[in-house]
């Protein structure tokens, strides 16, 4: 059965980091459908190679010179091509690629050819076939994926295919223009074609050795998780635990293909492996901690509405009207507090409080903005008493303010609600009592 291995921008930076991803790959004979994402970072201050196409574009766009911004695309193919010794040439692609951009293709467009190009490269150096992304995974004309014809497609494809490499991040809509996934979206085509080839394994290749119990810009050397479930990692990733793409997850976990997150620079580490269901103990109570900022919340008060009936139908449906989406909402007796994406309600919010005091007249309404939300989440918790009385207790240690908690019925995870300028601290204090008090 064979492999599907996804290299990240980081793993496929420079042609030494391309010789340890060829390494890899020649190690298994079972490693037979490669996705390569674009070059990213060679070090914390380089720029991603995505980020530089859209850049350039931009500036096109406007008519602006882009030559410089240009040339740092180009040469930073070229030395790749240099450094692994290959004679292939991309002169004509980069033409092409210009070509376009004069002709208004569009940012998508633009931003795709940096896994393009990079999947000519690493055919090239592979000499594995090429197959490109635009002719096996599909969008609609609004930008969704149509599941059914990439399945397909990737499946009539790649039938009689021996070895392939596809590039991430793209493909095309109706119309035959190329569209892409969101950011991060090559663990998506990776997942895509995992699914249509039944792998019996989908690797997933990065620049850490596995999914961490925590983000590790934020907690120093972080554990790694050795198991993990989807629908842990569903929480964690949604809640910004960016090693993989949130949407990577249902292709594979439909079909019971595990994904195993491995680390490019260490393949000795057994990595992250991430399962539908598993009897594995987790290390830990919790399996990990992930969070995001940038949240608002809108606290409307009112003596007895937990009497009125509708209460809070009415006060979601202002939301709902205004096109606001709703992170949550926990709720008292005399209060309930609707979480939201602080830059999307901003330009909202006089218009949603009109509507909340037309539709309940509450007594009053409280705004609270720079919030951010932190997801404990773990399948050992259920069996633990006293989980949220240790995050209590450590937040409470580490000077921090609990503005929100809210558990899920699941019990797989609690959101904590806190300050902005909090956020890290309470991360480091989580982690401290769950990971360092118990190693
Ligand atoms: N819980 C976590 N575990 C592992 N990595 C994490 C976590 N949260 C955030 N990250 C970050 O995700 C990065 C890997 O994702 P990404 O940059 O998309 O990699 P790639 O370029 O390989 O696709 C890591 O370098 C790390 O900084
Ligand atoms: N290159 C794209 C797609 C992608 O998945 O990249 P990476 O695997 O480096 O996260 C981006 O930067 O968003």
């Amino acid at each position: 059965m064979p492999k599907v291995v996804k290299f990240g921008g980081s793993s496929l930076a420079s042609a030494a980091q391309f010789q340890k991803a060829g390494e890899i790959i020649r190690s298994e004979k079972s490693r037979k459908y490669v996705i390569p994402s674009a070059p990213g970072k060679r070090n914390s201050r380089d720029t991603k190679i995505t980020d530089m196409l859209y850049l350039c574009y931009d500036k096109a766009e406007k008519g602006l010179d882009y030559s410089e911004e240009w040339k740092f695309i180009t040469s930073r193919y070229q030395e790749i091509i240099d450094g692994l010794s290959l004679t292939l040439s991309l002169e004509k692609e980069f033409e092409q690629i210009r070509e376009q951009f004069e002709q208004k293709a569009g940012r998508q467009y633009a931003a795709s050819r940096g896994e393009y190009l990079n999947g000519l490269i690493m055919a090239a150096y592979l000499e594995f076939e090429f197959v490109d992304a635009a002719d096996v995974i599909f969008f609609d004309k609004d930008g969704r994926l149509n599941t059914e014809k990439t399945n397909s497609m990737l499946q009539q494809r790649l039938e009689n295919t021996g070895c392939a490499v596809i590039p991430g991040f793209y493909g095309s809509d109706p119309d035959g223009n190329v569209t892409t996934f969101s950011r991060g979206g090559s663990d998506i085509t990776g997942s895509l074609v995992a699914k249509a080839v039944h792998a019996d394994l989908y690797e997933n290749w990065t620049d850490v050795s596995g999914f961490l119990v925590a983000d590790p810009r934020i907690v120093k050397d972080p554990a790694v998780i050795e198991t993990i479930t989807y629908r842990e990692l569903r929480e964690l990733s949604y809640m910004g635990a960016t090693v993989l793409h949130e949407d990577a997850i249902f292709p594979v976990r439909k079909e019971g293909i595990p994904i195993n997150i491995r680390n490019t620079n260490r393949p000795e580490d057994p990595g992250t492996l991430i399962v539908e269901d598993t009897c594995r103990h987790p290390r830990f109570t919790i399996t990990g901690i992930a969070g995001k900022k940038g949240f608002a919340s809108v606290t409307i008060d009112k003596a007895m509405m937990n009497t009125e009936v509708g209460f809070c139908r009415k006060v979601l449906q202002v939301f709902e009207e205004n096109n606001v989406c709703i992170e949550h909402m926990p709720s008292g007796i005399d209060t309930m507090t609707v979480f939201v994406h602080q830059d999307e309600f901003e330009s909202k919010e006089q218009k949603v409080l009109a509507g909340i005091h037309r539709a309940v007249s509450p007594d009053f309404i409280e705004l609270e903005s720079d919030l951010a939300l932190i997801a404990v989440v773990g399948r050992g918790m259920r069996q633990t008493r006293g989980t949220s009385g240790r995050i209590f207790a450590a937040l409470s240690h580490a000077n921090v303010n609990v503005k929100m908690i809210d558990q899920g019925s699941s019990e797989l995870n609690i959101i904590i609600g806190v300050r902005c300028h909090d956020f890290e601290q309470a991360i480091t204090a989580i982690y401290d009592i769950f990971v360092n008090t118990q190693l």
